[in-house]
């Protein structure tokens, strides 16, 4: 679907049960969207020790790493972020809460057996309100590089009522292949609704599941 079609389509189904713009996998299915990125991380001269993460892990040529993320959606005045569309819904989240890059950087840091996303990045940290989520994963691919693994594969499982996602795989898988620095055969993207039951099929949140593999770069 166009996103002229697709913006056509936000606003008919917000009269009925709206629901919001979001940004996943770097990009926003729906067109009208305004980034607000206020922190970026740096990941060549940071001295920050939760950012950069130094004790050894064991070199074994394949490690698995399982991801899972889900964001609230509420009113847009309560979740603060403008990326809305249909005008009436945000996603809560201290950064831009894109549910696939939390998700594939939780599993990168899985893992390697390191602190999870919300022990590195704080969402307490003013420097990540408001975060483009690709900073996030620039930073674990860094971290990745640096104990000498690179992507095995991954499989991306997006929950999410509506709207329909399909058109936007490739562009999502793109981003991810560009940020990880990988090749578009070892990505997947998935999409499920959650059949109109609990909070993802009432449009109340959105979800993801990532399986990956790392391996070791020889
Ligand atoms: N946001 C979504 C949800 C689903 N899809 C595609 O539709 C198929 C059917 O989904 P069900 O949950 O109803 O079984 C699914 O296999 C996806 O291909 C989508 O594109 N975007
Ligand atoms: C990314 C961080 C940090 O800004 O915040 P959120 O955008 O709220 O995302 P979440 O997936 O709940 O957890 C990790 C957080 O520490």
């Amino acid at each position: 679907m166009k996103s002229s079609s697709f913006l056509l389509y936000s606003i008919l189904s917000a009269a009925v049960v709206p629901y919001a713009a979001f940004v996943v996998g770097g990009v926003t299915p729906g067109g009208r969207y305004l980034r607000t990125i206020t922190a970026a991380v740096s990941t060549g001269t940071g001295t920050d020790d939760l950012l950069r993460p130094s004790y050894a892990i064991e070199k074994i040529p394949l490690r698995i790493g399982h991801g899972f993320d889900i964001h609230r959606m509420a009113p847009l005045a309560e979740a603060g972020q403008p990326v809305v569309i249909g005008g009436v819904l945000g996603v809560v989240a201290h950064s831009d809460g894109d549910v696939i890059y939390h998700s594939i950087v939780d599993a990168i840091f899985g893992a390697l057996t390191l602190p999870d996303i919300g022990q590195v990045f704080q969402d307490t940290d003013p420097r990540w309100k408001g975060c483009d989520s690709s900073k996030f994963m620039e930073h674990a691919h860094t971290v990745m590089a640096d104990y000498g693994y690179k992507v095995g594969n991954i499989d991306v499982t997006l929950i999410l009522e509506r709207p329909k996602v399909a058109s936007f795989k490739p562009a999502m898988k793109k981003n991810i292949v560009n940020l990880l620095q990988t090749t578009p055969g070892r990505v997947n993207i998935k999409a499920r609704t959650h059949e109109r039951v609990d909070s993802v099929g009432e449009l109340r949140s959105l979800s993801c599941h990532v399986v990956m593999t790392l391996e070791l770069d020889t």
